[in-house]
């Protein structure tokens, strides 16, 4: 069977991206580690399939490269919208997209004619530890102290749809993700693993982000859990409602406005390909 494929990144988080309409895409896990894999596949984050939807406009689910399926994705979902425009699957410039954490509303953003990203309704992001989930023996979990290898760390435990949990570090550079960040997506406190942002604060518009994604690693960037990182940042005072947020892929606007959080950002196409299986 011939697949045809678009490979896509927003700000280096890459993703493989089929047309699940017209075409009938395996979504089990060999198939998903096969493609994702960087040396024996196409390569990629994970992937992404656009889907008929009897409720919205499009139905988006999405998978990391370990072939774990994960409820949203924010740069995912930036270029799951210019792929559906691209593609002509609709002509809509505002998308109604369901996920498997709900609706979310996308707006393509355009320049000289051509979508080049989209700015996105994240929805409302989530406090209570049993929505996340977390096993804690408080309500919510803000800044709360945790030792994790004899060192104290400050979680703040936020869903964004998925798991997220934010830590505030003095410098990002010397920390080693790969040793670091298995440590908290294992750990018994997320009874579903969890999303892990180490953020340092600029300014009070300007923070710099690193994620180690549960099911994926560290990745070059993570719209969900940039959206987690500004609202922790805001809610421990550290910064305003309106927040750039400087990934290792490049940088996200991310806003925080009437109890919901709306994020920008580019979408890009990078090639198209059709895979035999
Ligand atoms: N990279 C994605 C998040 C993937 C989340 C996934 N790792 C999970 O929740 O299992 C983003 O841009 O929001």
């Amino acid at each position: 069977m011939r697949l045809h494929f678009t490979k896509m990144e927003g700000l280096g988080n890459d993703y493989i991206y089929f047309d699940g309409i017209n075409q009938k895409i395996p979504m089990d896990k060999e198939f998903i580690t096969k493609i994702s894999d960087r040396h024996f596949g196409i390569g990629s984050d994970g992937m992404i399939v656009i889907l008929a939807s009897d409720k919205y406009d499009f139905k988006m689910r999405m998978f990391n490269l370990d072939g774990s399926e994960a409820m949203m994705c924010g740069n995912g979902i930036r270029c799951f919208a210019k792929f559906i425009y691209d593609h002509k699957l609709s002509d809509k410039h505002v998308l109604k997209i369901e996920t498997k954490s709900g609706l979310r509303i996308v707006e393509l953003l355009f320049e000289d004619g051509r979508c080049i990203g989209a700015k996105v309704n994240m929805g409302k992001p989530i406090l209570r530890c049993k929505e996340i989930p977390c096993i804690y023996d408080k309500e919510k979990m803000i800044n709360e102290a945790m030792i994790v290898d004899d060192h104290e760390y400050h979680l703040t435990t936020i869903s964004m749809g998925n798991p997220h949990t934010v830590i505030f570090v003095d410098d990002l550079e010397i920390l080693d993700l790969a040793v670091l960040g298995p440590k908290f997506e294992h750990h018994e406190l997320f009874p579903e693993s969890v999303n892990t942002e180490f953020v340092q604060v600029v300014n009070e518009q300007y923070i710099k982000m690193r994620v180690w994604e549960r099911g994926s690693g560290e990745t070059m960037a993570c719209g969900t859990g940039a959206c987690a990182s500004m609202y922790a940042s805001y809610l421990n005072g550290y910064t305003k409602d309106k927040v750039i947020v400087q990934l290792l892929g490049g940088c996200l606007e991310i806003e925080y406005l009437d109890g919901i959080i709306m994020m920008s950002g580019p979408a890009v196409n990078v090639f198209e390909g059709i895979i035999e299986i």
